[in-house]
């Protein structure tokens, strides 16, 4: 029979049973690299690669044993759970079974779960189960077995049937019942959960390891199990950690018909329990949790590195029951990585607007939480020091959501020794002048050649040309840049003296054929509509250190002119409300410099008015209140919704708290929005907003949403 004869199943059967050589290499590859990755990951909690790439390279080795199942050995690490267990502890047997989950990693992964479940039990059952969605912290998993209420054990997951005794460490979670209280407490229970390290404490944590010459934690959950697995259990209890109950294994006199029902019963007997877990009746309600979650990731107290969606009814779950490594009722559907790891090549200094010198790392570029992230600052020498990075080590590099990108840490394990510490320059690397710290004290060093330096002079144009400020459109780095290096302008002062015969001179601002291009017309004619703006964008303009567009408005209203701030006293500075001792001095001293008037009286005579008309002021109808605006407004920039509200008396702040009167929420809901919803401080969207500027607060207040209404 000549092959073109064989049933098609024949045929792939051959293929399927007789993987090519090449294949073979890379799984025995893939699978010795996840081993390594797993005993790095589980036993030393010092793991050298993120988990993306853990999952990438689990993801590849689950398709090839889907193609060839004879390489789907029982020891193949596809088919584990955890890492083997260490000698550190005495080995414990679960008295049930503690498995790891399987993972979704797209809408298709999660409906072909459920699909599954559908076509085994029917989809009437499936119906009345419900899925139960959770929040996937991020820790590590723990067993505890209480006996007549009392905790008897606690154990790690291990290899998911034997792990590690921790029952000493466990003990001094201060969370977790040496005792069970309340009624009906279970002859036998045997509880699930994760303990995790809370994402506020991590930081600080590493910075005390750093200081003592240890290795930095790669994320809170390899503190959480770092922490926990101390020989010493003196170090565990010196480590804030948090448990919170996600299961049941073993139980005698314990018997609900749904995990629903299980986690009010284990809260009654004093057991932490997620305050988030939602019963939802049909895929398109679970989608609800998962991109409700996905969106406020960062407003637990822990991280979450997805969401556990699970079929509620017991009985179900007995009649799906579970593969060796992982259960077929329950799914984890995984949210994009935050974290990755790079190598960090150099690392620089950028001068700022006020000559600040910050370090930032230069890194191989990774794609990470949707972008390539190639930069990151390191904010001053001390940071560096405290986070313990050399140049040339692999980073973990995490950024989250919109947050800008952050290098966590070291990944200490993978140094060579060809790594060397950043030593913060001496010199400007812009101009040459000396670096110098400003005060004694302080925690910046800056180049002291405000006036010239070229970098600080190019941030002080840009920020010149902000929003905030003049909105001066066509001037931004290049421009300016350009005008700079043509000679055009020393300073600022030079900018409303400049003509077409000045831009001619400058390549940058003409054409081919010699004339003025569009943007030096534009340029001009940007800078002769800039000289009418109010006084208040003047003062920002001017870069005078702590000025911005908070206090600006209120410096313009008392005072009405420049000239009259730049003679004002001591006493009348400090006489502003809202004014205090570090802007009356940042004041006095800016206009105390020669140069600093100097850009004043170029610009009044280039004509800029730097006044405003008196007279004309709206009635103060929020004086006394204050508020926060997050999101964007329809009809409103950030700018000028706040300036809607400074200039009828009401204060803008940048945070929620308690005092805020009104929190405006615009399209977007962040994290200000869920502390509105917490602190319940009244929340106008953008018809309140409306309602407050015409009708006053109280008419607001009636149309405010205040908690979770
Ligand atoms: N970076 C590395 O080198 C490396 C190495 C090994 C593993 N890993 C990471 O760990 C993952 C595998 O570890 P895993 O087997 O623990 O799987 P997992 O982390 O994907 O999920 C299983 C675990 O989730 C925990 N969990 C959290 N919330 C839960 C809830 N509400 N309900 C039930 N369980 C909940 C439980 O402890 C459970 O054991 C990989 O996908 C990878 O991301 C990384
Ligand atoms: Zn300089």
């Amino acid at each position: 029979m000549s092959e073109e004869d064989l049933p098609d199943t024949a045929k792939i059967d051959v293929d399927l049973d007789d993987p090519d050589p090449k294949s073979r290499d890379r799984h025995a590859d893939l699978a010795e690299a996840l081993n390594e990755a797993r005993w790095r990951y589980h036993v030393l909690d010092a793991p050298t690669i993120s988990d993306a790439e853990f999952d990438a390279m689990m993801r590849e080795l689950n398709g090839l044993e889907d193609r060839f199942p004879s390489l789907r050995t029982p020891d193949s690490p596809s088919q584990q759970v955890g890492g083997p267990p260490s000698t550190t502890f005495t080995p414990v047997q679960h008295l049930q079974p503690l498995m790891s989950l399987d993972n979704a990693f797209s809408a298709e992964e999660l409906d072909r779960w459920a699909q599954r479940a559908i076509r085994e039990l029917g989809e009437q059952q499936i119906t009345k189960s419900g899925f139960l969605c959770e929040l996937k912290v991020d820790g590590l998993a723990i067993d505890l077995v209480y006996e007549k209420g009392r905790l008897v054990r606690a154990a790690t997951r291990g290899d998911g049937r034997v792990g590690e005794d921790v029952t000493a460490n466990v003990r001094t979670i201060d969370t977790v019942p040496g005792r069970l209280s309340g009624k009906d407490v279970p002859d036998l229970l045997e509880v699930r959960g994760e303990v995790f390290f809370a994402v506020e404490d991590f930081a600080a944590l590493n910075e005390h390891l750093v200081a003592d010459g240890k290795a930095p934690f790669a994320n809170p959950r390899n503190a959480a199990a770092g922490s926990l697995r101390q020989k010493d259990p003196k170090i565990t209890a010196s480590r804030r950690l948090g448990f919170v109950a996600h299961g049941l294994g073993a139980t005698e006199g314990f018997a609900v018909e749904r995990l629903s029902e299980v986690y009010p019963a284990l809260k009654a007997w004093g057991l932490p329990v997620s305050a988030h877990a939602k019963l939802c009746h049909d895929l398109d309600e679970v989608w609800q949790v998962i991109n409700h979650f996905g969106e406020h990731r960062h407003s637990v107290e822990h991280e979450i590195d997805g969401i556990v969606i699970k079929l509620d009814l017991r009985s179900v779950q007995d009649q799906l029951g579970s593969t060796s490594r992982a259960p077929r009722w329950a799914i984890a559907f995984k949210y994009p990585p935050e974290e990755v790891n790079t190598k960090l090549i150099d690392i620089r200094v950028n001068v700022g607007r006020t000559g600040r010198v910050t370090p930032y790392g230069v890194m191989e570029p990774v794609k990470v939480a949707g972008s390539t992230v190639a930069m990151a600052t390191l904010h001053n020498a001390s940071e560096v020091v405290r986070k313990g990075v050399l140049i040339g080590d692999t980073v973990v590099l995490r950024k989250a959501g919109d947050v800008i990108p952050e290098i966590v840490g070291p990944v200490v394990d993978l140094r060579t020794g060809d790594e060397r510490a950043f030593e913060m320059p001496t010199h400007c690397p812009e101009c040459g002048t000396a670096l110098a710290y400003e005060k004694e004290g302080d925690a910046d060093i800056r180049c002291p050649n405000t006036r010239s330096c070229p970098a600080q002079l190019r941030e002080r144009l840009f920020h010149l040309s902000g929003r905030a400020a003049l909105d001066i459109e066509v001037l931004g780095y290049q421009s300016g840049q350009a005008l700079l290096d043509a000679g055009l302008i020393g300073d600022e002062g030079d900018l409303f003296g400049l003509t077409e015969e000045g831009l001619l001179q400058s390549e940058f601002f003409t054409t081919k054929a010699g004339a003025l291009s569009a943007n030096g017309r534009k340029l001009l004619a940007n800078l002769e509509e800039a000289k009418t703006r109010p006084l208040a964008k003047f003062l920002v303009a001017l870069s005078i250190r702590h000025v911005g567009p908070g206090v600006a408005p209120d410096l313009a209203a008392a005072f009405g002119s420049i000239q009259a701030l730049m003679e004002a006293s001591e006493e009348q500075l400090a006489d502003v409300e809202g004014i205090g001792p570090t802007l009356v001095t940042a004041i006095r001293e800016h206009f105390a410099e020669p140069w600093r008037r100097e850009i004043v009286e170029k610009w009044l005579a280039a004509g800029c008015v730097m006044a405003d008309e008196p007279g004309e002021e709206r009635d103060q109808t929020l004086a006394g209140h204050s508020f926060v605006v997050t999101g964007s407004i329809p009809g409103y920039t950030r700018d000028s919704a706040a300036e809607a509200i400074t200039s009828r008396g009401g204060k803008v702040s940048g945070s929620v708290s308690k005092k805020t009167s009104f929190v405006v929420v615009g399209e977007s809901q962040g994290s200000k929005y869920d502390k509105a919803v917490t602190l319940k401080v009244p929340i106008l969207d953008a018809e309140g907003f409306e309602v407050l500027l015409h009708n006053g607060p109280e008419a607001a207040a009636e149309v405010a949403r205040v908690g979770e209404e």
